[in-house]
């Protein structure tokens, strides 16, 4: 009887406790969802992309960190890497008509993203992946071969919330839309890419000093100060050096990949030869009835 009040007791105090969690977690969603509501409408740079009609309220961003560089000046074609919904896309369209380059029969503006992205009057989309070397191809295939103006990239990983995982994946992004700089962006181009606060700002400077004459940093004040977001600009790309690193970067890179796969080969054929050795099949037990030969 004592048992079996206790154990009441304890299934009482189990089912309470699991109320009171359903309770605070129903409170905690209100409450975010509340507040993220709450941000949106408090958000001046949202209520204005809705006035707009951007896709996104990042559009800010372009049209601001153009307002300092005057990034646009020059440009009859483009490249959006990371471009999905496509505010930083309608930009660059609003930007080209401005100048009468648009409408073309050519392809003027192309815009990348891992995700389907909803059609755009103007901009060539690609659906893929910018760290392969298959959508660098059909990029090039899109301009007919000829380099583009202005490549812009405001590629996010998903964020993991492991900070130093999300900080490698954005400067992978970063690695390859440089790379596609390398093989797509004319002399004199102009290359903007968001980063991460923390990123070895000096270490970036120095590698992008590399390849563009001028690189600065800025943060729009539409980038909300909680973000860690940032922006490089590089103005006046000079190739010569660039693409001869680049080449002999990829060169090297072939070579050490070839060296890598020759020696995976070497390893397999001796695991290989290893399975296959013949061993003497050795009887145990009581031999005393047993000839070899
Ligand atoms: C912040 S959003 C870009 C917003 C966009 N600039 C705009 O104004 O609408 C970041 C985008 O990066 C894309 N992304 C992340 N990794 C990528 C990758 N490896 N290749 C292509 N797109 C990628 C995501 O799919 C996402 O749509």
């Amino acid at each position: 009887m004592f048992l079996y009040n206790q154990i009441s007791i304890i299934n009482l105090w189990a089912n309470s406790q699991k109320t009171k969690d359903i309770l605070q977690y129903t409170y905690y969603l209100y409450i975010y969802q509340y507040k993220s509501i709450f941000h949106h409408i408090q958000d001046i740079y949202y209520r204005k992309a809705k006035e707009d009609q951007f896709r996104a309220r990042s559009a800010y961003k372009l049209l601001q960190i153009d307002d300092s560089f005057q990034i646009f000046r020059q440009v009859e074609r483009a490249i959006d890497l990371c471009a999905a919904p496509g505010s930083w896309s309608q930009v660059l369209v609003k930007k080209l008509t401005e100048k009468n380059y648009l409408p073309s029969e050519s392809c003027r503006i192309v815009s990348v993203d891992l995700q389907e992205m909803a059609p755009l009057d103007h901009v060539t989309q690609i659906q893929g992946d910018i760290t392969k070397k298959t959508t660098v191809d059909e990029i090039l295939k899109k301009f007919n071969y000829q380099r583009a103006d202005i490549i812009v990239c405001d590629g996010a990983p998903d964020v993991t919330g492991f900070h130093d995982i999300d900080y490698y994946i954005q400067s992978q992004l970063i690695v390859a839309a440089l790379n596609i700089c390398l093989m797509t962006l004319r002399d004199n181009g102009i290359f903007v890419a968001k980063i991460f606060k923390g990123s070895d700002i000096k270490l970036l400077y120095s590698q992008f000093k590399l390849f563009f004459n001028q690189v600065y940093f800025m943060k729009p004040k539409s980038s909300r100060a909680s973000s860690v977001e940032y922006f490089i600009i590089c103005l006046q790309y000079t190739p010569k050096i660039s693409t001869l690193n680049f080449h002999l970067y990829t060169f090297l890179k072939e070579i050490e990949q070839a060296e890598k796969q020759k020696q995976q080969e070497i390893i397999d054929q001796e695991t290989e030869k290893e399975q296959l050795k013949y061993y003497k099949f050795i009887t145990c037990g009581d031999l005393s009835g047993f000839d070899e030969n």
